[in-house]
């Protein structure tokens, strides 16, 4: 889905973005290898291979896991360290390379000769010199030390233009750029010019454009329409306008409650910098809520090269603002504290150190295993295939430290049966049962079960749409017993699982006073008090917020 929460650029603290474009260089993603229909951005598939057998064996939850063992826990800290190693030392981040610059924590001990059989283990070494290395422009991108990056970020100023819609254009890939805002009131306004004023007070609504949708993988389609949502943020206008402004803050609290409840630092190693994994991260819509949970440093991955970007730009932004010295506002604007690291990836194919060490050489050994991962809004997206779930749940389970948490929000199983099971749907245009409102639609491909069980539980896909977000996406259902089972074959029990609607009611007078308030007024019901109401409410009822936590 949707991010519903964010999947935008904007803050999620319910103020208006700062609209600054800034421009740093194209990413340096490894090469991609196409594999029959699929793409990546990571390493090869026979490298690849060494971590994951993808002959399978049954397991409990009914279905296949990795070969070579009886309990995927059981060899979790080997199967991504039996690596080979090449003696060639890769680059590293440049921004990293300023002797008197702050390091980031992972940094602060030394390169391992076997880095790669640490995975699994904390180094506390926090006093010897950090990793560095030539190779400056390559790997300069998304690493986290904003300070040292200073130089490239153009700060936002108060009457800062809109940028040029020409130029994010000639920025984007033709691919990714869908012919904005076709349903927009004069479009003829701005093509081919700066947009006029009248243009710009306007809000547009997000609407993706992607060629031959029937000959793309997932992959492809996601990508696209994430990139393409990127681009076009950008230029919707004013946030506080978009239709789904106030489901998108309802969403926002959502995550602030899971995180802030389930995050639990470690406390037993000192100076160990705590870490959440934010898979799937989007365009960084949750940094704000790291900040809020006083952790030490983020890692983000997202398969949206464009999504990635404009993450590190967010983060760039925060880690360097400019705080006026006489500032009395009672929106107090803080600065991040954390460091932060971002890569492009698929997190559904790919070990994590294949896409992490690449680019942070040596971050395996320094940061994990990390106290939580996160994943928001996209964990349906891997119920595509069984595969897909298993290399999914052996990264959470590998990168997680014991007793770390594995957090997300996805779509409801038993929403989606209840829907089904009651007929509470609607035939749409091509004949295909589809139910929702004037906010979000779910479209099933093939006819759904009656009794609203999918069997088997993987594959089952439909068409998820939200207004102003999300534009007819293939997601998969994804049945929550199974994920429940599943994950407990990879040592994640279960802690915590409510609807949205229930999280937000016995948890809202908690968070009350502690949240944003833009945010807070961001969720004003017409009645006066706070919550979804309407459409709004059933759009959020669609969706569960989870916690797993990780035993051995
Ligand atoms: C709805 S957005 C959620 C973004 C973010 N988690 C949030 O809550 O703001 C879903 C994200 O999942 C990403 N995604 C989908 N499949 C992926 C994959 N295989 N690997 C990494 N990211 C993926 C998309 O690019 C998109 O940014």
């Amino acid at each position: 889905m949707s991010d519903p929460a964010n999947g935008d650029v904007s803050s999620d603290d319910g103020t208006p973005p700062a609209v600054n474009y800034v421009q740093i260089d194209d990413h340096p993603r490894p090469q991609p290898v196409k594999s029959g229909s699929d793409s990546t951005f990571s390493a090869s598939r026979e490298t690849s291979a060494r971590y994951e057998s993808r002959s399978t064996t049954t397991s409990r939850a009914g279905s296949r896991r990795p070969q070579g063992s009886a309990s995927p826990s059981a060899d979790l800290p080997n199967a991504f360290s039996r690596r080979e190693v090449s003696t060639a030392r890769p680059p590293s981040s440049s921004v990293y390379s300023g002797s008197n610059a702050e390091q980031p924590a992972w940094l602060k001990s030394e390169k391992t000769a076997d880095k790669y059989d640490k995975y699994g283990t904390r180094s506390s070494d926090a006093s010897r010199a950090p990793i560095q290395d030539s190779n400056e422009e390559k790997y300069s991108r998304y690493g986290s030390s904003a300070r040292s990056q200073s130089s490239r970020i153009k700060r936002p100023r108060e009457d800062e233009e809109e940028p040029n819609p020409r130029e994010l254009q000639a920025a984007a890939p033709e691919e990714d750029w869908a012919q904005p805002y076709s349903n927009a009131a004069n479009p003829a306004s701005y093509q081919g010019t700066v947009p006029n004023q009248a243009f710009q007070r306007q809000y547009h609504t997000f609407q993706s454009q992607i060629k031959d949708r029937s000959s793309k993988d997932i992959n492809s389609i996601v990508r696209s329409h994430y990139n393409q949502r990127t681009y076009q943020s950008k230029l919707q206008g004013p946030r506080t306008q978009s239709p789904i402004y106030k489901l998108r803050n309802f969403n926002n609290c959502i995550k602030y409650i899971l995180l802030g409840n389930f995050v639990k630092k470690q406390t037993e190693y000192e100076g160990k910098p705590s870490t959440i994994l934010d898979l799937c991260c989007g365009k960084g819509g949750d940094l704000n809520k790291v900040e809020f949970i006083n952790l030490d440093q983020y890692i983000g991955i997202d398969i949206s090269d464009a999504s990635v970007k404009e993450a590190f730009t967010r983060y760039s932004q925060n880690k360097a603002r400019f705080i006026p010295r006489n500032q009395t506002s009672r929106k107090q604007l803080k600065r991040y504290k954390f460091e932060a690291c971002f890569a492009t990836g698929d997190c559904f194919t790919y070990p994590i150190p294949e896409i992490l060490e690449p680019n942070f050489p040596g971050i395996i050994d320094k940061l994990f295993p990390v106290d939580c991962v996160s994943i928001q809004f996209a964990l349906h997206y891997a119920f595509e295939t069984e595969d897909k779930v298993h290399s999914l749940l052996n990264n959470v389970s590998k990168s997680l430290r014991q007793g770390g948490t594995f957090i997300g929000t996805i779509p409801s199983s038993d929403f989606i049966r209840d829907k089904i099971v009651r007929k509470d749907y609607m035939p749409d245009k091509d004949g295909k049962k589809r139910f929702g409102n004037d906010l979000y639609s779910v479209t099933f491909d093939k006819e759904p079960p009656a009794d609203g069980v999918f069997r088997p539980p993987f594959g089952n896909k439909y068409n998820y749409s939200l207004k102003d977000a999300i534009d007819d996406v293939p997601e998969y259902v994804v049945p929550f017993e199974t994920l429940r089972a599943l994950c407990e074959d990879y040592g994640l029990t279960l802690k915590y699982r409510k609807n949205f609607i229930d999280i937000f009611n016995q948890e809202i007078p908690k968070y009350f006073s502690r949240l944003n308030e833009n945010l807070i007024e961001g969720m004003k019901r017409s009645d006066g008090k706070y919550g979804a109401e309407g459409h709004e409410k059933e759009a959020v009822g669609f969706y569960i917020g989870f916690v797993f936590e990780k035993l051995a």
